[in-house]
């Protein structure tokens, strides 16, 4: 497999160009069960490819990123993936960037093979970006980080996740400077992404709901991708608690509360629009 680099400029930079044209809403293509049958489709393969290719039609021309979560895919087996190869593929074409929801984290020699699953130029699954989980320690990352630096490509790894289990782990403090282990991986992102502009391609995962925290993002120079808006509870002023004065990078991601305006093309483009007006306004100092 060739991990060439790619001409692209590093991920970071077309996004700073994505969001100033399209805003910086990013929409999540999450075929659930429950969605396709409340679209009428069946949940099988055909409903699957009908579900997440009319997302794409309705959504790549709109939103900056799109964001398919890869386990509704993967649970349809090798056809599902091949949706999923599909989706990332139009989406691309038609506008949009893709940030592929796999949060993939494993040993140094095994994330390699991860990495060149989702980062290297010649896969199927190349995305702009990929969501990676740092709880194996951050330096396990290190394959991922080095090839999406090389072929222009973004990673946002998980720092404070918006489900309510991941303060147990994730505001955990380290022994060593009792920082949290959140905080930490803040600042591993905000290391590597110093000096980078317009802004770094080493994102960040922080949840919508999660409140007050403390959490430094000051220092970050990179995306903060942020989950939990709509079916999870949170809202646009959600936003401002959670990141105090650092909106600028903020990318808040929403998927049912979209989706679940389908199956029209038009319903489910007018829901992202309100979303992303309605984000707009809450994020205008
Ligand atoms: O902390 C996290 C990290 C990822 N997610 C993912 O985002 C979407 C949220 O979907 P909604 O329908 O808007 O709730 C989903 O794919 C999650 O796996 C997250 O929610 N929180």
């Amino acid at each position: 497999m060739s991990t060439q680099p790619s001409s692209a400029r590093p991920f970071g930079a077309r996004l700073v160009a994505a969001v100033s044209e399209r805003g910086p809403l990013c929409v999540g293509i999450d075929p659930h069960p429950a969605l396709l049958e409340a679209w009428g489709l069946e949940s099988d393969i055909g409903g699957l490819e009908r579900f997440a290719l009319t997302a794409v039609e309705a959504l790549a021309g709109t939103v900056s990123v799109l964001k398919p979560q890869s386990a509704f895919f993967e649970a349809h087996g090798s056809r599902g993936v091949a949706v999923l190869e599909r989706v990332i593929a139009e989406a691309r074409e038609a506008g949009a960037l893709v940030l592929l929801d796999v949060k993939r984290g494993d040993i140094g020699s095994t994330m390699s093979a991860y990495a060149n699953a989702y980062l290297a130029d010649s896969s199927p699954l190349a995305a702009d970006a990929v969501t990676l989980s740092p709880f194996l320690g951050f330096g396990s990352l290190e394959p991922a980080l080095s090839l999406a630096e090389r072929t222009g490509r973004g990673v946002f790894v998980l720092a404070r996740t918006s489900n309510p289990e991941g303060r147990q782990v994730q505001g955990a403090a380290l022994p060593e400077d009792g920082r949290s282990v959140a905080q930490a991986m803040i600042d591993e992102a905000a290391a590597r992404n110093a000096g980078a502009g317009p802004l770094g391609s080493v994102g960040l995962v922080v949840g919508a709901t999660i409140g007050r925290t403390g959490l430094d993002f000051s220092q970050v120079n990179g995306p903060l991708l942020a989950p939990g808006i709509g079916a999870q509870g949170a809202t646009g002023q959600d936003l401002r608690t959670v990141f105090g004065d650092q909106l600028a990078h903020v990318l808040p991601t929403t998927s049912r509360d979209v989706l679940r305006h389908g199956p029209g093309v038009a319903e489910v483009r007018s829901a992202a629009l309100r979303a992303s007006e309605s984000i707009a306004a809450s994020l205008r100092v």
